[in-house]
């Protein structure tokens, strides 16, 4: 512990504030009473913040405080509870230290509200993801669900936690939560069987009653009045103004789903709420012996149903005792106080292992999903100092639990404090205050302390009563200065005997887990509570004292939950126990702020143009030139013999915010140094990339250019030899000449080669070479040809392909073919109008019969005889010709192609067509007389669309007539 605290530098700047205000306790007090008239409920008393409850609702606690408060210098804003989280959170993070959060006070005094409150900004601080959320909930929710089966209505506050709660929340490297663990210490399970006049039992007693579903309630045979339960009623206060039993059991729900509770858990657990009810209301009756009986079986039966075990086993558990005396086991009757005696054991038992139950599924629900090395913060809300009129065993185990928290704090703070300055040779006038460790050694010292009395009157032979017990205390520690009371020890043997019988076989989930038979059927005896408690305190202190420790002392300004009463006496005494004028004293007559030189060097050396950047020398002297240089006077600051004091914190701040002025500068400066520094590395980036790229590029280019050309004349080359070999082997005495004019030819060629269809250059070729020039001229032309019939679109192909058809059938035939060739063929002489009123029509009835238009135009019907002419719409479709009426649309005529025996048309330059038909089949009206403007293109078509073009004929005009 000693290490640790020499480790420890945990009194940072935030110590100062407020600490010039108060130069007497009666200052103190003043302070507190008047910031709490002006509703500001925190106070900072050296590093400790005080919060005194103000029992109303106020609204500093919303989102938009949280971002007050977040990443803000601690000493900047008034005192609260988020500065404390915030601190605490920073240091975690930047400095990677493990933290603790250390509340205390009395019962009612605001423990509890202060920790959910550092939770909330906690959860509200850190980033949000899925998992992230996830893990809040259930952080969030574990305080509901633990709040209703741990607290309860006292005197002193209407949900007063009867169990200890240490939390650790995990956060990973970038400060998100992730999981956490809760600690739980002795439940104060006596509440079960007995609780005093205006008091009530856990809360989920009476929040399942009102709470569940008249169908839970007729599964576990309960009756919704909390009257009807013995275990409820002794405290004539079964309902509550300040609480909402209905609401809350919601609330419990949902916090049982989102901690992962399931449905037969769920179950599970209310069965044994349930049967703790029913074990209460089982009477007694005294026989003629002075021995016990039911008076009553059914809440047997229905318990034995609920807890999976058999009746008989449980009936005669609660009315005997089971001996064990070498080997064998006896049955020994039970009187009425003693049968009492063991069910209110066996209640008590239950539901003191299904709250630890619970806690292990909560942190089960909490458990980290991947093993990453993370950050931690502890938040202690463990139940405040009290006294009652009758107080029984956990009332002591409480009070020593906050003896023992108290000498943490003395240890940490105020001894510490002291010890340092006599290490460091600083003169300093020790401040006197009192160490409780001497009531701390009163109950846990060996062989004399209490606890150890009491384990071994528990465990000894023979009958221990309360009063051999008494008598034991007096006879070890009557002269103890601190030994003033007692405490009563209990009949173990008859508690274990029924736990031992009842609870062996349950098939209730959760009671089986809860008494495994290895442990009840096992010789080994127990360590006694007392003892366990110890043990888990002893492991508390070592986990606080591993971890950087912040505190919040609650303080209750008066005994009646008043908002508007603050009781001097009563505020006084708490601020006297919790050691925090002491700590005031210290603070006062010492030192407010330390560091060790080096680290304060680090951080002001900016200050001194001596010390900056660097001072090589020792970091003492740099800090002695340092504080010279900032005009300390002798008054203000001691140096140690590792570390720099500062009396005042007025020195600090005023340090601080030159500090603060300094670092603009510095950071304009390095921002513009680096800008330079940036801007030029870039453009020396940017200027050799773009020659490597520029030579890269010429390289390539030549390269390739080196490759064409030799390509090129390997091809030429080649042909040339090739060529020259074959042909004319007879000029072989001339092969130099015969060589230069094939070369001279190729080269002229190779610069006049032709570059589309219509380019007619070619040059001139030596009798020599006419052939080849002849060959090598088609084969360009094919290329070209092709080249060209690639480039033709869809469009223009079909189009060719028609006036191809066009020209084998009318070229040299017809007058008006000259003309036609200048005009695009199209699918429709019809405007727009026209096309879509046919769509509507005509288009359905051809779509029926699976055809499609391919062309349609206008032209003129004759008769016969060649007087009456009408307008027709003439649709080509796959298989017909059909002429329409061009006003309504109506079929006129319909030719299948198969029954045309002829078309015919004129050599002049008239529109005029024939179609004959063969009549026979009776679909058509016979020949038809047509005349249009687009004659060669209407026929075209006709060839095209109903292949027809063997019919079409170009006939003089004697044989058209
Ligand atoms: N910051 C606050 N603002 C408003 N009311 C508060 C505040 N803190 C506490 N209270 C009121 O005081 C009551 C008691 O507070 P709390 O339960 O936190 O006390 P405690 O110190 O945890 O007591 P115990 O040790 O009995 O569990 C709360 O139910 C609430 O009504």
């Amino acid at each position: 512990m000693e290490n640790e605290l020499h480790k420890r530098d945990h009194i940072g700047v935030q110590d100062f504030v407020l600490l010039e205000d108060y130069t007497n306790p009666a200052a103190v007090i003043e302070n507190l009473r008047k910031r709490f008239t002006e509703n500001l409920i925190y106070t900072y008393i050296g590093p400790v913040l005080v919060s005194v409850n103000p029992y109303h609702n106020i609204d500093i606690y919303n989102q938009e405080i949280i971002e007050t408060y977040r990443n803000v210098n601690f000493y900047e804003l008034p005192p609260h509870i988020f500065a404390i989280a915030d601190a605490a959170y920073r240091s975690m993070r930047g400095e990677n230290k493990n933290q603790c959060i250390l509340i205390s006070g009395e019962s009612g005094a605001g423990k509890t509200e202060a920790s959910k409150k550092i939770l909330h900004y906690l959860a509200a601080s850190s980033k949000h993801t899925d998992d992230v959320e996830r893990v809040k909930d259930r952080l969030l929710q574990s305080n509901p669900l633990l709040e209703a089966f741990g607290n309860a209505k006292t005197n002193r506050n209407d949900n007063s936690s009867r169990f200890g709660k240490y939390m650790d929340v995990q956060f990973d490297y970038k400060g998100a939560p992730v999981g956490g663990h809760i600690l739980n210490y002795l439940l104060e399970k006596s509440r079960v069987v007995h609780h005093a006049e205006g008091e009530r039992n856990f809360h989920i007693f009476y929040q399942l009653l009102s709470g569940a579903t008249p169908l839970l309630i007729s599964k576990l045979k309960l009756s919704k009045d909390p009257e009807q339960y013995f275990y409820l009623s002794q405290g004539k206060s079964v309902r509550v103004d300040s609480l909402n039993d209905q609401r809350d059991f919601q609330d419990v729900k949902h916090a049982l789903d989102v901690c992962d509770f399931n449905k037969e858990e769920q179950e599970g657990l209310f069965a044994i709420v349930a049967s703790v009810l029913h074990l209460g209301n089982l009477k007694f009756e005294e026989d003629g012996h002075g021995l016990a009986h039911i008076t009553d079986f059914s809440p047997v039966e229905t318990l034995a149903k609920l807890l999976g075990c058999q009746e008989e086993v449980l009936k005669s558990a609660l009315q005997n005792r089971t001996i064990e005396a070498k080997g064998e086991k006896m049955k020994s009757p039970l009187n009425k106080d003693q049968a009492l005696y063991a069910r209110d054991a066996l209640a008590k038992g239950i539901y003191d292992r299904l709250f630890t139950w619970i806690v292990h599924k909560v942190n089960d629900s909490l458990t980290r999903r991947r093993r990453l090395k993370c950050s931690l913060m502890g938040l202690l809300d463990i139940y405040g100092f009290e006294i009652f009129g009758v107080n029984s065993f956990e009332q002591f185990c409480i009070n020593y639990c906050n003896e023992k928290l108290q000498q943490l704090f003395i240890e940490l703070t105020l001894k510490s404090e002291q010890e340092e300055y006599q290490r460091e040779g600083i003169a300093w006038e020790p401040v006197e205050y009192f160490n409780n460790k001497i009531i701390c050694d009163l109950v846990e010292a060996k062989p004399v302390g209490i606890i150890t009395i009491m384990d071994e009157e528990c465990l000894r032979p023979g009958d221990p009563t309360d009063q051999t017990f008494l008598d034991k205390l007096s006879e070890n520690l009557r002269l103890h200065p601190h030994f003033v009371s007692h405490t009563t020890a209990t009949d173990t043997a008859v508690r274990k005997s029924i736990q031992r019988d009842a609870m062996s076989q349950t098939s209730n989930l959760i009671t089986k887990s809860c008494f495994p038979t290895s442990e009840l059927l096992g010789k080994k005896r127990p360590e006694t509570a007392s003892t366990q408690f110890k043990t888990s305190l002893a492991q508390l202190m070592e986990i606080l004292m591993s971890k950087e420790p912040s505190y919040v002392r609650c303080i209750k300004p008066n005994d009646y939950k008043c908002s508007d009463m603050f009781d001097e006496k009563i505020v006084y005494h708490q601020v006297k126990y919790l050691g925090l004028m002491e700590n005031l004293r210290v603070r006062r007559a010492g030192f407010a702020y330390r560091r060790p030189y080096e680290v304060f060097l680090k951080r002001y050396k900016s200050l001194c143009p001596q010390t900056w950047p660097h001072y090589d020398g020792p970091a003492k002297e740099g800090v002695e030139i340092l504080v010279n240089y900032l005009n300390y006077s002798n008054d203000d600051y001691r140096l140690g013999k590792t570390k720099l004091f500062i009396r005042f914190p007025r020195v600090l701040f005023a340090t601080e915010d030159e500090f603060q002025l300094r670092k603009q500068d510095l950071a304009t400066l390095v921002q513009k140094v680096y800008r330079g520094f940036a801007q030029k590395k870039k453009f020396r980036l940017m200027k050799s990339s773009a020659i490597r790229l520029q030579s890269h590029w010429r390289r390539f280019a030549a390269q390739k250019l080196l490759e064409r050309r030799k390509w090129a004349a390997q091809q030429l080359r080649k042909f040339v030899k090739g060529f020259m070999l074959r042909k004319r082997p007879e000029c072989e005495d001339n092969k130099d000449f015969i060589k230069y004019t094939k070369y001279n030819f190729l080269t002229r060629l190779k610069d006049q080669v032709p570059k589309s269809v219509l380019d007619k250059r070619w040059p001139s070729a030596p009798e020599l070479l006419s052939e080849t020039s002849a060959l090598l001229k088609d084969l360009c032309m094919r290329n070209l040809v092709l080249k060209y019939v690639k480039g033709i679109s869809t469009a223009r192909k079909s189009q060719m392909e028609q006036k191809v058809i066009a020209e084998s059938l009318f070229r040299g035939k017809k007058e008006s073919y000259p003309e036609s060739i200048r005009e695009l063929f199209v699918d429709s002489r019809l405007n727009e109008h026209q096309q879509s009123l046919i769509s509507s029509v005509f288009d359905s009835k051809v779509k029926d019969m699976n055809e499609k238009v391919k062309f349609s135009t206008i032209v003129t019907k004759y008769d016969r005889h060649g007087y009456k002419a009408r307008k027709r719409v003439l649709l080509m479709t796959e298989k017909h010709l059909y002429l329409l009426a061009d006003k309504d649309f109506q079929l006129k005529d319909k030719v299948p192609y198969q029954q045309m025996t002829g078309v015919l048309t004129s050599r002049m330059g008239d529109g005029l067509i024939v179609v004959t038909v063969n009549t026979t089949e009776n679909t058509s009206k016979g020949d038809l007389i047509l005349h249009t403007d687009h004659t060669i293109e209407t026929l075209t078509k006709l060839a095209i669309v109903g292949q027809k073009s063997d019919l079409i004929q170009v006939v003089s005009e004697a044989r058209y007539v």
